[in-house]
């Protein structure tokens, strides 16, 4: 029996996209009932989803059931729909939608369900599409995330995701921000199978899932070199402290890396094994080579491949400490011994768990960017540990997460200005850009 808040309205959908996500997902809104056309590249896919109900190259021995019908004319699956799902590969997204992306209409809703960084532009997909997609259909995007193999959605496996969409000022006094697009995602594709949640910060949960991919990678590799679960574990948690502190700097709420879109997706990609970031970790970790590997994968990509360029990039322009995406970075595309790396990284200067300027940030700025997030660290009256004067109370809660950030500047941990004292750290040029991104007053809470 269908509970409140699942889906009864059908509508018309178009996935965009005939990989494996983008035939799970038309096969799941086929299956709600949605009267849904998949747009792909290739005529061979078209044809066998048309004729034989399977996409054979992407998603071999799933049926497809036989309502789902496919299409190779984009333009004209974009102009028939009301929602889109976008599941294009990140670094293909800009060409593939080109010029169709002119038939967009304010009426329709885009989520995009990819996962990556761009290479040439190190935008995330929320900033690549703000770029393609006309001007009126800015506010007609969102953004689905979260654990999720394709196979398993496929086959109706309980699934739990994240749909985010900007939220948008209200008028007249109402309390709360408007997050009217995401739940109308959330309805349209939540079934007892396939549970979506709603969120506003899209940075957060983009960044989250195009850096889970490169965070698997490295499990893999390390699986693949015979470390233990000690190892994966250190790995998993110390790389989500990194994703979390490049998401921050980017405005994102670190109370999202704990949701699905960030440690649900981290671990299911680092540990699952039907993850192709994983496998190709594990296959390099064997001593294989990344050319060999990726010419086997019959076309399906592993998006942290690209992902682990563009984030050592953006990570040093952000001033972001990262040395596990370092370390990926260059067993991935220079070469470098995994074995040795490993040492590096286990060698470097010791520290505290979590900086303590960094606690401070968590306990008294606002959590991103987004104005309309709510900071559930403000509520936590903060501790009463003699390196934090002034605080009592409760365990920190950037230790039971594992995860903190500073808040202060755009250059949060590193070197001479984290040791600076607060007020001359927010009297420099990123303590004065910082405090315009991340106020000293915490926004209201509900
Ligand atoms: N597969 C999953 O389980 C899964 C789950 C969640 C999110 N995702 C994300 O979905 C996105 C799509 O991945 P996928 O797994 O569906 O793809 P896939 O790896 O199964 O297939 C590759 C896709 O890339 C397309 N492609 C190849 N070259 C292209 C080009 N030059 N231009 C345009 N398209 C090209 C192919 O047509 C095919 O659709 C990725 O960002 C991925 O991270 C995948
Ligand atoms: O197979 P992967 O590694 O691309 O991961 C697929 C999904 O992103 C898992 O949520």
């Amino acid at each position: 029996m269908l509970k409140v808040g699942h889906n009864t309205e059908l509508c018309k959908v178009g996935v965009l996209g005939g990989g494996s996500w983008g035939t799970a997902l038309a096969i799941h809104c086929a299956r709600l009932g949605h009267d849904t056309v998949l747009w792909a590249r290739g005529a061979a896919t078209v044809d066998s989803i048309n004729l034989r109900h399977e996409n054979p190259q992407y998603l071999p021995g799933f049926p497809c059931p036989p309502a789902l019908t496919a299409s190779c004319d984009l333009e004209g699956v974009i102009k028939r729909s009301e929602l889109m799902l976008m599941v294009v590969p990140t670094q293909y997204i800009v060409a593939t939608l080109g010029e169709a992306a002119r038939a967009l209409r304010p009426h329709q809703i885009l989520v995009s369900c990819s996962k990556g960084i761009s290479l040439s532009s190190l935008e995330t997909v929320d900033e690549l599409l703000q770029g393609v997609v006309p001007y009126e259909f800015r506010s007609r995007l969102a953004y689905l995330s979260g654990p999720s193999f394709a196979a398993e959605v496929a086959t109706g496996q309980p699934t739990a995701v994240t749909v985010a969409a900007k939220a948008r000022k209200r008028g007249g006094g109402e309390r709360g921000p408007d997050d009217q697009l995401a739940a109308r995602v959330q309805s349209l594709l939540s079934s007892p199978r396939f549970r979506c949640y709603r969120s506003t910060d899209v940075v957060g949960v983009e960044m989250a899932g195009a850096l889970k991919n490169v965070l698997a990678i490295a499990c893999g590799i390390s699986d693949g070199l015979g470390f233990g679960n000690n190892a994966r574990a250190a790995l998993i948690t110390r790389g989500l402290y990194e994703i979390t502190k490049l998401a921050v700097a980017r405005g994102g709420n670190p109370l999202t890396m704990s949701g699905l879109a960030g440690m649900g997706d981290v671990v299911l990609t680092c540990t699952g094994d039907l993850s192709r970031n994983r496998t190709v970790g594990l296959r390099l970790g064997r001593g294989e080579r990344l050319r060999d590997i990726q010419a086997s994968m019959g076309g399906a990509v592993a998006e942290g491949v690209p992902t682990a360029v563009a984030i050592r990039t953006l990570a040093r322009k952000l001033g972001v400490e990262c040395p596990i995406m370092e370390g990926i970075h260059r067993v991935i595309h220079e070469g470098a011994n995994a074995q040795e790396v490993v040492t590096e990284v286990m060698s470097r200067e010791l520290k505290p768990e979590v900086a303590p300027d960094i606690i401070r940030g968590v306990l008294t700025n606002n959590g991103g960017t987004n104005s309309n997030h709510h900071n559930h660290l403000l509520e936590c009256p903060a501790r009463s540990d003699p390196a934090f004067p002034g605080i009592s109370g409760h365990p920190n809660p950037a230790t039971l997460a594992n995860f903190s950030v500073d808040r202060s500047g755009s250059a949060p941990t590193t070197g001479i200005q984290r040791n600076l004292p607060d007020q001359r750290r927010l009297n420099s040029i990123p303590g004065q850009l910082a405090s315009q991104v991340y106020p000293r007053s915490p926004p209201s809470i509900d």
